[in-house]
């Protein structure tokens, strides 16, 4: 295992956030994703991890830029991981001609349809390969690893979270899209990642999921705003999902606010309350 060198790194609330590039063996490219160690780890002693996941056209960056959770992070030794939303420059046909597919909206699947299941395999890539990167190169608490998302990104925190939940000892989401297989983006991205056969769909849609009786033995933590013009258009869902929850038993804190909308300044908002609920299962 070659070390990580990061290709930025400033110093940040007493530690670091890095940006290091390496080639992937999953997206068959180079890859870029964001580090944050707080000071304790710097020093050598062992931390969870929470792994943030942005949405539709975010980068690696966004989520640590946009969030607050920095000083957050900062408080209460949490090391962070940002990954980015996609592969890139992967040179397949049409990959950065829309915000909703290709580039920026990888869905953190592995696809399975031609030509994206060369360079689309998020699924195994934040699931195994970055897991690895970051595990052996920085002093981790073992076994204390959280997932966090926004919309797009809530729905991979809640998927793989609910597929794994040994791996993944907590889950929190902003906005998440809760139902794909059910909404305008999950059937354009399904469909071309994962091609015709909607069975295979559920596997990658948390609502269906729970149903097939994926249950996290913790309780899940969702924040939604109601005025998310994407609720309104009935991207995300989350009624769904709570209807899923209450029949198989899976524990859920779903919060809905007044006036908020699909944002960072929402997640902002509401930040430290996932932070406390990842605290729980983490320290
Ligand atoms: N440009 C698109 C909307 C893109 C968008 O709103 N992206 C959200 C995530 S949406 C679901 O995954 C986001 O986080 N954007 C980054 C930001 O800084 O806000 C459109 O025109 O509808």
């Amino acid at each position: 295992m070659a070390a990580l060198f990061p290709s930025i790194l400033h110093k940040c609330y007493g530690g670091t956030v890095g940006v290091y590039k390496r080639r992937s063996s999953f997206l068959k490219g180079e890859t870029a994703f964001a580090v944050f160690l707080p000071e304790r780890a710097i020093k050598g002693s062992a931390c969870p991890q929470l792994y943030v996941l942005a949405g539709l056209t975010c980068t690696e960056e966004t989520f640590l830029t946009k969030s607050t959770i920095l000083s957050y992070a900062a408080e209460h030794d949490l090391i962070l991981v940002a990954p980015d939303t996609s592969p890139r420059h992967t040179g397949l046909p049409g990959e950065d001609e829309a915000y909703d597919f290709g580039s920026g909206a990888g869905f953190y699947l592995d696809a399975t349809a031609s030509p994206w299941s060369s360079h689309y395999q998020m699924g195994s890539y934040i699931s195994k390969e970055l897991p690895a990167w970051i595990e052996s190169s920085f002093p981790v608490k073992s076994n204390c690893k959280g997932i966090m998302g926004h919309s797009m990104g809530g729905h991979g925190a809640l998927v793989h979270g609910l597929r794994n939940p040994d791996q993944w000892k907590s889950i929190s989401a902003f906005a998440p899209i809760c139902h794909p297989t059910q909404c305008l983006w999950g059937i354009k991205a399904f469909k071309g990642y994962l091609g015709e056969d909607t069975l295979s769909w559920e596997e990658y849609d948390a609502t269906c999921l729970l149903l097939k009786g994926h249950i996290h033995p913790q309780s899940i933590l969702i924040d939604q705003g109601r005025e998310d013009n994407f609720l309104q258009q009935g991207q995300l869902r989350p009624l769904d999902f709570q209807a899923a929850a209450r029949k198989v038993g899976q524990q859920l804190n779903l919060r809905f606010h007044e006036g908020y909308d699909h944002s960072y300044w929402f997640i902002q908002s509401f930040m430290k309350d996932h932070i406390t609920h990842h605290l729980r299962f983490l320290w």
